[in-house]
């Protein structure tokens, strides 16, 4: 996973393309050297002959010319012939084969692919828009090329989402048809090729028509169009197995990451937190009560600008893709999380980072009562279209002397210029990111002290800019003192 996330890392990416870049000039100018050199050995080798009208009886009667000519072709040919066969950029031929290890592997163009498609379908983009740089109304300095619309087809197509498939195809071919560059030529798809995958997915999203429609616009596949038809038919789609990457896109997250998404009208309460810290006599802290029933509140700024500075600088340099945590306790990077991460671990911290970390935890304790206890902060980096897919925080403990998560701490270290809301599809509420607010919601019911699955959530994609956030799970064991009575049922049933 480290092997991963390096090859995530663009600025390592860039680096990497800068050096093969600067290795094909290289490469082209040892080529001009040799061409060169002997362009202007053609020029002298056949310069005595130009000069003579009829070279055959010239040479016959001229001794000085047929001289220079026995001399000549003795010494220079075979030298020519030395030249002509010298190679040249072996060095740079190496260079490429070595890079070839540093370069994305398929599967990071398909996470790639899967994180578009995501942005694309949870925001409902049309593709022709994403092409031309435009996302959500946010117009980017960039655009897809032909050959970046037919990859997100075929990865599409691989991954059996058809109908999305075949939207992509469509803008590779209307941009084929726009303009074709020299290089495009060279490393771009044809436009048949375009059709035919068009037409196949058209096909195995049951479109006859638009399956023929694709086939019979393009020249070359006209004649042949019905025959082809029956072979996709016939070539029954692969039943759609679990892709590693793309997923099917949650409705849940259409309806509630949307920008314009308000959740139905609350009792909302905004007040300022001042009990029962002495702290918070002196520094009150906004809150929001977003939910009553199951509880849920924000705090607005409760970090300073320098914490979240010192947390940036603690955390970036050890980012590694976020794994998750399965049923039987095995970790696994999995496609419903995309995002890096980092425990800070007060162990491995500097004194004065542990310190950092130590007085956040009894800021969050003044403004909850709950006792911080043994985890830790994770670090949580989302890039574009980086995402949570919904689940539950508690780990389904339902041993009695469980120590399961009972309450989320999220705070947001920075505002994201679009996406990356945290969304609870139960209660209908959408959470935004901003700088320094605090989410805190209970996984357990107060009461009952159940599983409460009414804190189903999932983080949004990031549509513009990154998202970064702290995390920190409370656990059941560590309120013992606070709370006795916190503890599990003996009726508390596994939940999904
Ligand atoms: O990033 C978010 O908005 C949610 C993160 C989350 O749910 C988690 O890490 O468990
Ligand atoms: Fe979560």
């Amino acid at each position: 996973t480290d092997e991963l996330t390096s090859l995530l890392d663009k600025l390592h990416m860039l680096k990497v393309n800068r050096q093969l870049m600067e290795n094909l000039n290289e490469y082209v100018n040892r080529l001009h050297q040799k061409l060169d050199t002997l362009r202007r050995l053609a020029l002298e080798l056949e310069g005595p002959l130009l000069r003579v009208e009829d070279p055959e009886s010239e040479v016959l009667s001229n001794p000085l010319l047929s001289y220079s000519l026995v001399r000549q072709m003795h010494f220079d040919w075979p030298h020519v012939e030395k030249l002509m066969e010298q190679s040249v950029g072996l060095e740079q031929i190496d260079f490429a084969k070595q890079m070839r290890s540093e370069l994305p592997r398929l599967q990071d163009v398909m996470e790639a692919t899967a994180a578009m498609n995501r942005v694309q379908q949870v925001y409902q983009l049309e593709p022709a828009d994403v092409a031309n740089g435009l996302l959500d109304e946010v117009q980017l300095n960039a655009k897809l090329s032909i050959s970046d619309c037919y990859e997100m087809g075929a990865n599409l197509f691989e991954a059996s989402q058809f109908s999305d498939a075949a939207s992509w195809l469509i803008v590779a071919r209307e941009l084929w048809d726009q303009s074709l560059t020299a290089a495009e030529e060279l490393l771009t798809v044809s436009r048949s090729n375009i059709s035919s995958l068009l037409a196949r997915s058209e096909m195995a999203a049951g479109h006859l028509e638009l399956a023929r429609a694709a086939l019979l616009e393009e020249p070359s596949l006209r004649a042949q169009a019905e025959q082809l038809l029956l072979a996709y038919r016939n070539h029954e789609a692969a039943p759609s197995e679990d892709h590693p990457y793309i997923e099917d896109t949650d409705d849940d997250f259409i309806e509630l990451c949307d920008s314009s998404y308000t959740p139905r009208p609350t009792r909302l309460v905004c007040s300022y937190k001042t009990n029962p810290s002495k702290f918070l006599h002196l520094a009150p802290f906004k809150m929001e009560l977003l939910s009553e029933d199951p509880y849920m509140v924000v705090f607005h700024d409760v970090l300073y600008d320098e914490e979240i500075e010192s947390l940036r600088r603690m955390s970036e340099p050890s980012l590694s893709r976020s794994l998750i945590v399965e049923e039987d306790g095995t970790e696994t990077v999995f496609k419903v999380r995309t995002a890096n991460d980092v425990f800070l671990d007060s162990d491995e911290l500097s004194p004065k980072d542990a310190q950092l970390v130590k007085r956040i935890y009894q800021r969050l304790r003044d403004l909850t009562e709950l006792r911080l206890g043994h985890a830790s902060f994770e670090y949580l980096k989302y890039d574009f279209g980086g995402h949570y897919t919904f689940h539950h925080d508690y780990l389904n403990d339902t041993d009695h002397s469980s120590d399961d998560r009972v309450a989320t701490f999220l705070i947001y270290l920075n505002d994201v210029t679009r996406g990356g809301a945290t969304v609870f599809s139960d209660i209908k509420l959408a959470v935004h990111p901003e700088k320094g607010k605090v989410l805190h919601w209970y996984n357990m019911n107060p009461s009952s002290f159940d599983f409460e699955t009414r804190s189903y959530h999932g983080a949004c994609p990031v549509l513009i800019g990154r998202k970064i956030a702290l995390a920190r799970w409370i656990h059941e064991q560590d309120q013992m003192f606070v709370k006795p009575c916190l503890q599990p049922p003996l009726s508390r049933k596994s939940r999904g």
